[in-house]
């Protein structure tokens, strides 16, 4: 709270107000998506100021900053809180590591079953990826995700794989997933520290047997998730649209900012067609796109404000 600013304290007095100084190191894209006007003026409302660190500088000629928000930010200042550490982001840069934690969490009967479809990482030789399924028991169609996420476009380029010699045409190093079929609806778990909030997003349609035997090939995904696609209002049958349970959310982000040791990050989480409560975890985002998360101003600031009273509470421990 290094910035002083005035505040009137209603008896025409003046009060010095401490400001929570934000550095953050986003993309200019992340930056449109995330610091909404609104946001900030309501951040700024409750003495939160948000400050761009310019990476080409070294950081210790910047801030002083109290908060640090980054995405793919290596540096560090050791008074600073920097949200969060680089190597539990990197963690999820690799679409192999970042559904490990699921695996290990191992949920198998609490309000219902959580998993992560069958996958595989092809690193090279596209030629052998054939072989290399049918050794692992894969079955089709498989989605093929490119293995490095980094935020660059490339990174969200997936095709689904229909035929078994259409798979040397993909491109190592990939993850290659089962695809599950659920009915077109994704649920999108968003997790800002302890507050969870999920919202439904239109998916790709089943893929019967049929159909595949029609339609061999590899296609490209359209981004069939994204925000466009938002299903919340959408008359749905209510068997799909039923959200997971909160119990069983509550305990799933739980358990994942402890194992990740993160806390800005997002779920993408789907139901197995047929079922009530077999789910599927197929992707983790690492600050993903909040301004998309309902409510997202308030849960921001709130969770921005907690630091700023643990400060506090250090401060005055010290004194
Ligand atoms: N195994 C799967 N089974 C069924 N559908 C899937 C599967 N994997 C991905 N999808 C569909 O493809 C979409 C994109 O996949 P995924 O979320 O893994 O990609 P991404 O590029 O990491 O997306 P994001 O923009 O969320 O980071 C999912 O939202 C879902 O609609
Ligand atoms: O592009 P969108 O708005 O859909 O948001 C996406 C976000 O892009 P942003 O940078 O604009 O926030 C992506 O970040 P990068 O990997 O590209 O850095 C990634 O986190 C996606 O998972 C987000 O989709 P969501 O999971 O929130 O639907
Ligand atoms: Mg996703
Ligand atoms: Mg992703």
């Amino acid at each position: 709270m290094r910035i002083k600013g005035k505040k009137f304290d209603g008896e025409g007095g003046e009060e010095e107000e401490q400001k929570l100084v934000v550095g953050y190191a986003l993309t200019l894209k992340k930056k449109k998506s995330f610091l909404q006007p609104e946001f900030e003026r309501l951040a700024c409302k409750k003495g939160i100021l948000f400050v761009a660190i310019d990476v080409n500088l070294p950081l210790s000629d910047q801030g002083p900053f109290d908060i640090i928000l980054h995405k793919d930010y290596r540096q560090t200042h050791p008074e600073v809180i920097v949200i969060d550490p680089p190597y539990a982001i990197q963690h999820l840069h690799n679409r192999q590591s970042m559904l490990q934690d699921v695996v290990d969490l191992n949920l198998s009967d609490f309000h219902g079953r959580v998993g992560v479809p069958k996958q595989m990482v092809i690193m090279k030789d596209p030629l052998s990826i054939p072989d290399e399924v049918a050794k692992a028991g894969l079955k089709l169609p498989l989605v093929a995700k490119p293995l490095v996420v980094d935020g660059s476009a490339k990174s969200h380029e997936l095709f689904l794989a229909c035929d078994w010699s259409s798979l040397s045409e993909l491109e190592p190093p990939l993850v290659l997933q089962e695809f599950v079929n659920h009915d077109g609806i994704l649920f999108k778990i968003y997790i800002v520290g302890d507050a969870i909030k999920v919202v439904r997003r239109f998916s790709l349609s089943n893929v019967n047997q049929c159909q595949l035997a029609k339609v061999p090939g590899i296609f490209p995904f359209p981004r069939v998730s994204s925000a466009a696609a938002s299903a919340d209002d959408a008359n749905l049958d209510p068997r799909v649209a039923e959200l997971p349970p909160r119990p069983l959310l509550e305990r799933l982000s739980k358990e994942l900012r402890h194992r990740l040791g993160l806390r800005l990050f997002n779920i993408d989480m789907i139901r197995e067609h047929g079922t009530r409560d077999i789910f599927y975890v197929i992707d983790i985002n690492y600050f993903p796109g909040y301004g998309k998360m309902p409510d997202y101003e308030v849960i921001f600031t709130d969770f921005l404000l907690t630091f700023k009273k643990k400060k506090c509470r250090a401060i005055s421990c010290e004194d």
